[in-house]
């Protein structure tokens, strides 16, 4: 017998892979094709195609699933020009093998159909049932500059996240490469792009990105803690994402003399994962934001699977179940289960929480 989740591991990996092709055409052949959203925060058509895609092999293998996606189609249904860029790049991305494209279910019919996949993504979540949360681009900012950037996918039940797919095109394949924040384009792709995945209960993995069927996989660890001054430890490179000053505060009141690791997206959990950083800190800057469940769900399940402990800032676990956002934490600590306690007395010293 198959272990559970085992067709959900597939279908999402061989999704996240394929959406990768596209994210990478997009940084490589064309104009990024950047718009802004109402929040301010840029857009990409890598984004849209990256959905698009993700969300057709979905609806095609588990056609009953509710979706969370960051992407929204409106702003494409009045902008032709743009929503026939994004049509000539979905329908001509798909894996280079034969039998891992046709498991995705088959390609998009036409530009309609791919503006219904995109607003496929419009579920409100909750506590019930199948629900995948997808981040089509995951750090759009960095994937702009050429850094780190994540495709990434979720699929939680009854508001617990069982299987999580993280497509990190520009991570060293090396799980033990060091860890660097700038991967500045101009560099070339040689030895760039892993897969992580982990499945609740079975640990987890990285294999390389590929461009066809599965790479092998390997089991992934966090690096068991046992000098915390030693420890590496990443954060947003926004300042506007997480509290740089308070973090540095945190870092150095843990004896940790290493510069932090600045990079975008869920590459941090990623990264942590592996054991090539050690922890994640992310405090809150603002009193009102929400983090949202793709931009988290993965990567939690990622760091567990892997030996570590998530939480938020209270010591919660991230509850995934209320809907779009993590509306009941405040931000995140993620370390290796043996220093996480250690690490979070400290957040809460520094923010003044106890
Ligand atoms: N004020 C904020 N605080 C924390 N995270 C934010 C904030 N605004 C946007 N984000 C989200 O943080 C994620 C990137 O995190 P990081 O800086 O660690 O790479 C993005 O998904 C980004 O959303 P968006 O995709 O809308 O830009
Ligand atoms: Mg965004
Ligand atoms: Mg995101
Ligand atoms: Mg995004």
């Amino acid at each position: 017998m198959s272990s559970p989740y085992a067709k959900e591991l597939e279908i999402a990996q061989l999704a996240v892979q394929r959406a990768a092709i596209l994210t990478k055409r997009v940084f490589h052949e064309k104009a990024k094709g950047t718009v802004s959203k109402d929040d301010k925060s840029p857009v990409t058509i890598g984004d849209f195609g990256a959905q698009a895609l993700i969300i057709a092999a979905l609806k095609a293998n588990f056609p009953a699933d509710e979706i969370v996606a960051e992407e929204e189609a409106a702003q494409l249904r009045d902008d032709a020009p743009l929503r026939q860029t994004i049509w000539d790049l979905v329908s001509t991305t798909q894996l280079s093998d034969a039998a891992a494209e046709s498991a995705l279910g088959g390609a998009i019919k036409d530009e309609d159909e791919m503006l219904t996949m995109i607003d496929h993504g419009a579920s409100k979540g909750g506590a019930k049932g199948r629900i995948w949360a997808i981040d089509p681009i995951d750090g759009t900012k960095g994937f702009l500059r050429g850094g780190q950037y994540a495709v990434c996918l979720a699929l939680m039940v009854d508001g617990d996240v069982k299987v999580g797919v993280l497509g990190c095109p520009n991570l060293p394949v090396d799980d033990a490469a060091p860890l660097t924040g700038s991967m500045e384009s101009g560099q070339t792709d040689e030895g760039k792009g892993c897969l992580f995945s982990g499945v609740l209960g079975q640990g987890a993995t990285s294999r390389p990105l590929t461009t066809g069927s599965l790479a092998p996989e390997k089991k992934i660890a966090m690096k068991a803690i046992t000098d915390i001054a030693a420890a590496t430890f990443c954060e947003s490179v926004e300042a506007g994402h997480s509290a740089h000053g308070d973090q540095a505060e945190i870092a150095k009141k843990l004896g940790i003399t290493n510069p932090s690791v600045r990079m975008d997206s869920q590459a941090k959990y990623a990264s942590i994962a592996r054991g090539a950083g050690d922890i994640y800190l992310r405090l809150p800057v603002s009193a009102t934001y929400q983090e949202k469940i793709w931009d988290h769900a993965a990567g939690d399940l990622i760091v567990r699977e892997a030996g570590g402990a998530v939480t938020d800032i209270h010591g919660k676990r991230l509850d995934f179940s209320i809907g779009r956002t993590l509306a009941n934490n405040k931000g995140v600590v993620a370390a290796p289960v043996g220093g996480h306690p250690q690490v979070l007395a400290v957040v809460q010293e520094v923010l003044s929480l106890k």
